[in-house]
């Protein structure tokens, strides 16, 4: 299934501003195949005027548009802000009445070493306290979900909203807000832990008086954003992440952030449990919480995690190639998602995808779809590896323009083999059956079980679905755009 995603489609004072403007777009991308739109369903927008006070309305509209042509939603609970990530071309904070609830306790934001807070999303350190005019964040995220339910019933049960992607932080993503461009951050800077509220502090000071380690403190070495691993005592070369007390705190530091999912995710069952959808957290890369080493796997536990949900891994980065990035990065795409999809399929659960960054060129789409099928089509049956959906980010006038679109066409008639849409999801294994409670609790040492690394799936050098074929025109061009884009020539 091809999915597009939409940003700023509902304007902050909670009106489909134009919704002529995204007629016109929802032709030109129902013709060019996809099946649905992704959207995001603002919390600042939505219960903005107080608590539970909701205002549906203008989401509505905008569904009640996007059934009309014929095409599914993926609708996001964004419990986060928007703007200050790259791409973010609206700025939606919280909503007001919980900042202003933030001037009197800023500790409810996630806070870097420094004291910085962060008011993107609230600290997972609140989501069991009840400070929010008595009800804590988990109720919140969970009377949000409940009320969506109810609000859009008929679109549920008309089966046009078949996706709902959990929001567990930042950019709608299971992560710490580590590496902020808004504070100062450049990549491939290592970032900074995010757990210096005094809820978290207090928590792990908890968590290390109950293993017997009262002096432990979180740690004061772990350097800036914007340092290398070697600048900082904490990650450099068997520096005090391999020490008991290193290896204590990211245990902790990437244990409270799949916890935290995990109970959003139990929230969101009980809301939808019983509609005919999936539900989906997005995955972020390293850097944002997930403790993952060459001896140690630190997203397995998470896809462990979501099979008592049935939940679908939504990844991202998938168009990115080892080649496009700077040596001083030391950073690998290609295995990290070879990585994540592996561990989430050996855990037999669905993965879906996004692309991190704005591409239009074939290199970034061959590669899309050589993860969305890494050991190619299966022409006799259901594919052994294969993703359940991707999601391209995102609609832009850059991408409607004629060149760019013509290869997005391609690029999503690929995505369907060839097909020329999903009509019979069933016979590809994509059905989407209704929602059946989640399994009980699985004990964090059992999750912790997942991290011993395994040997990835191999994948194929190339995609069988080329979107290159039977042009080679369109390879040579496809091949200068990649060269450009590596030469960071616009
Ligand atoms: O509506 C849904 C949500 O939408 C928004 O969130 C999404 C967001 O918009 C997406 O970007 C995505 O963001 C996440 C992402 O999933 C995370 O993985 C992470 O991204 C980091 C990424 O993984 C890292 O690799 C790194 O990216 C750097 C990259 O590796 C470097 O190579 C370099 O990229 C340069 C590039 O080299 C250069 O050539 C040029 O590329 C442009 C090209 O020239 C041009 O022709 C055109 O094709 O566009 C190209 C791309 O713009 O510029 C590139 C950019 O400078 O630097 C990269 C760093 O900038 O760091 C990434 C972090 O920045 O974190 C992202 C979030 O921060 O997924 C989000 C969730 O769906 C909204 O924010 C949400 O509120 C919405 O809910």
């Amino acid at each position: 299934m091809s999915y597009i995603e939409q940003l700023g489609v509902i304007s902050n004072n909670n009106s489909f501003k134009d919704e002529e403007g995204t007629r016109m777009q929802l032709v030109q991308l129902k013709k060019a195949g996809v099946d649905g739109i992704m959207v995001d369903v603002w919390w600042g927008i939505i219960e903005s005027k107080g608590p539970k006070q909701y205002d549906w309305k203008a989401y509505r509209q905008l569904f009640k548009v996007v059934k009309e042509y014929g095409l599914k939603i993926q609708a996001i609970m964004s419990f986060h802000k928007c703007g200050g990530n790259v791409g973010d071309i609206v700025n939606i904070p919280l909503p007001q009445w919980v900042l202003d609830i933030g001037k009197s306790n800023p500790d409810i934001f996630y806070t870097n070493r420094a004291g910085t807070r962060n008011i993107e999303y609230l600290s997972l350190g609140v989501d069991n306290e009840p400070i929010f005019e008595g009800r804590t964040a988990i109720q919140i995220y969970s009377d949000f979900m409940k009320s969506f339910r109810e609000n859009m019933l008929d679109f549920l049960e008309d089966g046009i909203i078949i996706d709902i992607e959990v929001g567990t932080g930042p950019a709608g993503e299971l992560r710490y807000p580590s590496y902020q461009q808004n504070q100062g951050w450049i990549f491939p800077g290592i970032g900074e832990f995010q757990c210096y509220d005094k809820y978290m502090e207090e928590d792990f000071k908890k968590a290390a008086k109950e293993a017997s380690y009262p002096d432990w403190e979180l740690p004061s070495n772990a350097g800036q954003y914007n340092d290398t691993p070697e600048e900082t005592e904490f990650f450099k070369k068997n520096g005090t992440y391999k020490t008991k007390q290193g290896i204590f705190f990211l245990t902790w530091y990437s244990n409270k952030l799949i916890l935290h999912g995990d109970q959003i995710l139990e929230e969101a069952n009980k809301a939808f449990r019983g509609c005919t959808l999936k539900l989906a957290i997005k995955v972020a890369e390293l850097t944002a919480g997930y403790y993952n080493l060459d001896e140690r796997d630190g997203y397995r536990p998470i896809a462990r995690m979501l099979t008592r949900h049935n939940a679908i891994l939504n990844f991202t980065c998938l168009e990115m190639k080892n080649t496009e990035q700077s040596a001083e990065a030391y950073c690998g795409p290609q295995q990290l998602v070879q990585q994540v999809l592996s561990a989430a399929w050996k855990e037999k659960i669905k993965v879906a995808g996004e692309n991190a960054l704005p591409r239009y060129d074939s290199t970034a789409y061959n590669q899309i779809l050589l993860n969305a099928r890494p050991n190619g089509v299966n022409q006799i049956g259901e594919h052994a590896l294969k993703m359940f959906g991707f999601t391209y980010l995102r609609v832009s006038d850059d991408l409607l323009e004629k060149r760019n679109f013509n290869l997005f066409k391609k690029f999503v008639k690929k995505m369907h083999a060839n097909q020329e849409y999903c009509q019979y999801p069933e016979k590809y294994g994509n059905s989407i059956e209704p929602l059946a409670q989640s399994r009980p609790r699985v004990l964090i040492d059992n999750l912790l079980d997942a991290t011993t690394p395994t040997e990835p799936y191999p994948f194929d050098k190339e995609t069988d679905m080329s979107v290159d074929d039977g042009s080679f025109l369109a390879f040579i061009i496809g091949k200068l755009k990649s060269l450009m884009h590596s030469l960071n020539i616009q």
